[in-house]
């Protein structure tokens, strides 16, 4: 039992120092399509057919990176980075408090377990987490959040690997923007690397829990604040919401080569709700998995800061009539990033009102 290190798990994923145990094959998971990046990246119609689809239905995907130098860049990176996590989060506590910029008004740095609220009743989340705001490791922030001298030595990872999903996110961005068919350019233009903007990576660790406390949820219920999220798990935990009366969760296995892509508040808002962004949320690992620190690599794009979230015009969107008005004005991606962020951090959370005032598109299905 334990940590499992050793090879008694043939079938777990080898991480630097050790083998986690494996997926249990037995339980119940959600129906993920499985997307080609190299196919996307080739603009074949069936793929980009199958994107549309995926990105309607339940908003979370797998995106096979293997096969291409796109997706292999990205794959190298994410495995470097998977050490540089734990390198982190096993930093005495008081090198790591030293970057938690909470009281400045800002999603930066790093959070404590416990120091964010995963419901309406102020239950505490039972996780770690570090955030890296992309314009800080692209050197377009003038005042960047100071980081530890592990990260700084990591800064050309990060800035690799920041354009690694770069790419990825243009092609999924043109995909989606030849289904809607809206005019060329509109959703890689709202998303520009080289303009502020509140994307960023995360790495995430979630400690093992006592015995009594296994299935409690770690990260709570939510939709994605932004418009894609690229995430990578080496054990499980992730689930998702399923469509449908039961609102049965189920769990999302990690499939080796493959992120996992779900879509953000942003695409339901600019689709008039076509889009589906998919509530979610972290739970106890599964079986074994429960016993390993569960640590996860994640990658938020947002909208430009500047850019209104609101329904977008053209292509088939002018089709779907929601009712709703177009002249209201709209807050800004910025506003809207930080409303959401800072609504459930310990340090803001003044009671159930404030979990209200920092939703998103939770529940919402505007056009159908
Ligand atoms: O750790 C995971 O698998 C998911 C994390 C997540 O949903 C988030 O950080 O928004
Ligand atoms: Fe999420």
């Amino acid at each position: 039992m334990g940590d499992a290190t050793g090879t008694a798990h043939t079938n777990g994923v080898n991480t630097k120092s050790k083998t986690l145990p494996p997926f249990p094959e037995d339980i119940k998971t959600a129906p993920l399509v499985t997307l080609h990046l190299t196919k996307l990246l080739a603009n074949d119609a069936d793929e980009n057919a199958r994107l549309f689809e995926a990105s309607k239905n339940l908003g979370f995907f797998y995106l096979d990176m293997r096969g291409c130098p796109e997706g292999e860049t990205l794959l190298k990176g994410k495995d470097a980075l998977f050490e540089t996590a734990e390198e982190f989060h096993e930093l005495p506590l008081e090198e790591k408090l030293k970057c938690d910029y909470a009281s400045r008004g800002t999603y930066a740095g790093y959070k404590g377990v416990g120091r964010e609220v995963i419901d309406r009743k102020g239950t505490k989340d039972r996780n770690a987490i570090y955030n890296m705001p992309k314009d800080d490791i692209l050197g377009i922030n003038p005042d960047p959040y100071p980081v530890p001298p592990l990260i700084e030595a990591k800064h050309d990872l990060l800035e690799q690997y920041t354009k690694a999903n770069n790419v990825v996110l243009q092609t999924l961005f043109t995909s989606l923007n030849k289904s809607l068919q809206l005019p060329q350019g509109t959703l890689n233009n709202m998303h520009r690397l080289a303009e502020s903007s509140m994307c960023h990576v995360r790495f995430i660790c979630a400690p093992p829990q006592p015995p009594a406390d296994r299935g409690v949820t770690s990260l709570g219920e939510h939709t994605d604040f932004g418009s894609l999220t690229i995430l990578f798990n080496r054990v499980g935990g992730l689930q998702v919401q399923l469509p449908g009366e039961e609102k049965e969760w189920v769990y999302v296995k990690p499939v080796e080569g493959c992120a996992i892509i779900n879509l953000g508040d942003a695409m339901v808002v600019f689709s008039k709700g076509l889009l589906r962004s998919n509530l979610h949320r972290v739970i106890t690992p599964p079986g074994e998995q429960a016993n390993v620190t569960r640590y996860s690599l994640v990658y938020f794009c947002r909208p430009e800061n500047a850019v209104v979230m609101k329904a977008l015009k053209g292509g088939i969107l002018d089709q779907l009539d929601t009712g709703a008005k177009d002249d209201v004005p709209g807050e800004s991606s910025a506003e809207w990033m930080k409303r959401r962020h800072l609504g459930r951090k310990l340090e803001y959370f003044k009671g159930p009102e404030t979990w209200d005032n920092a939703r998103g598109t939770e529940g919402t299905r505007m056009a159908v």
